[in-house]
């Protein structure tokens, strides 16, 4: 399929901007044949009165004036046009922008966790900015373009016909090698560009990545290896900016060329039928100026020609990249047709059903079967990789298990639509995310989701609803509660605006265990039916452990908690443990039943209990050891 195919729908919003602004272009090109004309014609008046020759009627001043005013009439028209030209093609390129763009962040929020797995944060920008740009520029200054030279060229080539067809038979000799130069050179362009593309898209990952992992890369020392390898892109990039300019370069310059020899053939053949020195092809002074002041409105549209044709090519070669994301669908989304929430209130009864869940070959999660009844705090733990947070995400539905099913309340998952499921659940996940803005609205950033209607795609910028301009201030109570009880209240009473300090890239940085109780403050603040806590007290010390717990029982009031953990102090308190090993339940059951077990879950506790002792003796904290594990984690947060 074409990519024009999948552009036109985009286009079609703006087909009434789009056609009068190339009508415009149209009668601008006609307009502009006009002085050339009155300028031949005043020519042959002059001259006629300088000959005093009896068959042309001398030139008073007053005609002379009227040829005057009708140059500058002409000019007046043909540059009204093309202002009109502009003030629709321009306009409705960057409109066709933002709707592109409004639509490509759209559709890029609604695909799921694999699709971010695999894309490269660089690569996405690269697309939302230079191809998004690329084809914007196709669509304003290229269409103008295609027409405008189009339009000149056939208006230019009729006069010249008409003047002389002699002469234009001589001049268009020159033209099949330059269209033939022209296909074959915008071939070469166009896959050029791509490849330039692409190592713009893996330039901009590989930065993007070099300043996320900032201290990853300083802290093993590792500036030298990364500069020397963005070096190696940076080099291949140049290569393969010169190989692109390797082939659009020598298309003006031939083209160019061409014109010169253009030139020299109407003047030595033009010249010979002046003079007479060609029988039965007579041309005067007047209709040779008319032709070579034609011929040169041609040179630009010439030149041009390159230009655009790489214009074109790049669009459709960025449009095709954009298209990608375009293509690309959750695995995981609603039932076609079930977007309206189901009816009733959620209650936060979770079930597995011999869940099993596996990536590729290999078993992730192996014949899960479990009942977690509303309001229960579930405490799971097990070694690194056992299947802790792949469990979690199965009841958010970032992924579908493979067979068996996950039910809430009853219902299957995958019966509800993911607004309705997602609203009721919040996450902190191992990972937290802050976002550059104060420390009020990261708390309050699952708040007021629901006000934000929808807004359709592919709709004309004018027809869609004006966005929200500003949050509603957050619901500060809530915020507060939220921090208090996540152990952050005493921190941000410390920090040099409060709650309205920025955070992240434009303010201050938050320690491991800061950014970790701010995200817990994100979730609770949502007070949500179903609470997730992936491993969200690994960066805190024992002590505002303690504290987060007693804040977490007021919170876990009428809530489904699971609570994913490697250390016992964090677990004990919950209602049931679940201990999962290789994507299976090898223990479960409360704190005081697994100690007495005496399996897995024991032995955490003693070596625990060992480490707690140590951590006295040593003055450190030691707790945060997983000693049953090689958990990498561990290590890292002694560090
Ligand atoms: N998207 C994915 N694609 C392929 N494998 C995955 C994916 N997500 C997780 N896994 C694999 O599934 C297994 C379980 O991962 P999971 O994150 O659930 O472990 P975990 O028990 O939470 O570990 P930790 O305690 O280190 O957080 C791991 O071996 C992991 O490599």
């Amino acid at each position: 399929m074409h990519p024009l195919h999948t552009l036109w729908p985009y286009l079609r919003l703006h087909r009434r901007q789009y056609l009068i602004g190339l009508v415009a272009v149209l009668f601008s090109n006609m307009a502009v044949l006009l002085p050339p004309y009155l300028l031949g014609r005043g020519i042959d008046h002059l001259s006629a009165s300088v000959d005093r020759n009896p068959a042309t009627p001398g030139l008073s001043v007053s005609t002379l004036a009227l040829y005057a005013l009708g140059i500058i009439a002409a000019s007046a028209l043909s540059a009204t046009l093309m202002l009109i030209m502009r003030r629709n093609i321009v306009v409705a390129s960057r409109e066709t922008e933002y709707e592109i763009r409004r639509d490509l962040f759209g559709h890029l929020s609604q695909l799921d966790k694999p699709y971010f797995d695999r894309a490269r944060t660089g690569d996405l920008m690269n697309r939302l900015t230079g191809d998004l740009s690329a084809v914007r520029e196709m669509l304003g200054f290229g269409a103008w373009q295609i027409v405008n030279v189009t339009s000149v060229f056939i208006a230019s080539f009729s006069v010249m016909f008409s003047v002389s067809w002699r002469l234009t038979v001589a001049v268009l000799a020159v033209f099949p090698i330059m269209i033939g130069l022209l296909v074959y050179l915008s071939r070469l362009i166009a896959q050029r560009y791509v490849l330039v593309q692409e190592q713009n898209s893996a330039i901009s990952a590989k930065a993007q990545e070099n300043f996320s992992g900032a201290r990853v890369v300083k802290g093993y020392a590792i500036e030298d290896r990364e500069i020397s390898a963005y070096r190696a892109m940076n080099l291949e990039l140049l290569r393969r900016f010169l190989a692109l300019a390797r082939v659009d370069g020598p298309l003006q310059a031939f083209i160019s060329l061409l014109m010169g020899i253009a030139y020299v053939l109407v003047l030595a053949y033009g010249g010979r039928m002046i003079l007479g020195l060609v029988p039965g092809a007579d041309l005067s002074l007047g209709q040779f100026v008319q032709y070579a002041t034609t011929l040169e409105r041609l040179a630009w549209p010439m030149l041009s020609i390159g230009y655009i044709a790489n214009l074109t090519q790049r669009g459709l070669a960025s449009w095709v990249r954009l298209q990608e994301i375009f293509d690309a669908h959750p695995q995981v989304r609603d039932r076609p047709g079930r977007t309206a929430p189901l009816q009733g209130e959620l209650r936060g009864d979770l079930s597995f059903e011999n869940v099993s869940v596996r990536f590729g070959e290999r078993p992730v999660l192996q014949g899960i079967t479990l009942h977690i009844p509303a309001g229960m705090t579930l405490g799971i733990t097990g070694p690194t990789g056992s299947g802790k947070t792949v469990l979690s995400q199965l009841v958010t539905r970032l992924m579908d298990p493979t067979s068996g099913a996950v039910r809430l309340d009853g219902r299957d998952l995958r019966e509800y639509p993911l607004a309705q499921l997602r609203d009721a659940i919040a996450v902190v996940p191992q990972e937290p995310f802050l976002f550059s803005d104060t420390v009020a609205n990261n708390i309050a950033f699952g708040l007021n989701g629901a006000q934000y209607p929808p807004i359709p795609t592919r709709v004309n910028v004018r027809d869609a609803a004006a966005p929200i301009a500003d949050d509603p201030a957050p619901d500060m109570d809530r915020v507060r509660d939220a921090a208090r009880l996540a152990g952050l209240d005493r921190d941000i009473e410390d920090f040099p605006n409060t709650y309205n300090t920025m955070l992240g890239e434009r303010g201050v940085t938050l320690s491991g265990g800061q950014r970790q109780r701010t995200a817990l403050a994100r979730a609770i603040a949502r007070q949500p039916k179903i609470l997730i806590l992936d491993d969200s007290m690994s960066a805190v010390d024992t002590e505002t452990e303690r504290r987060i717990l007693t804040g977490l029982q007021q919170v876990q009031q009428g809530r489904t908690v699971l609570l994913i953990g490697h250390r016992v102090s964090t677990l004990r308190g919950a209602d049931h443990i679940i201990v999962l090993e290789d994507g299976r339940i090898i223990e479960q059951g409360s704190h005081d039943e697994l100690l007495a077990l005496g399996g897995h879950y024991a032995d955490l506790d003693r070596k625990q209990r060992l480490a707690q002792d140590l951590e006295q003796d040593l003055g450190t904290d030691l707790t945060t050891t997983d000693l049953t594990t090689t958990d990498p984690n561990a290590t890292e947060r002694q560090a």
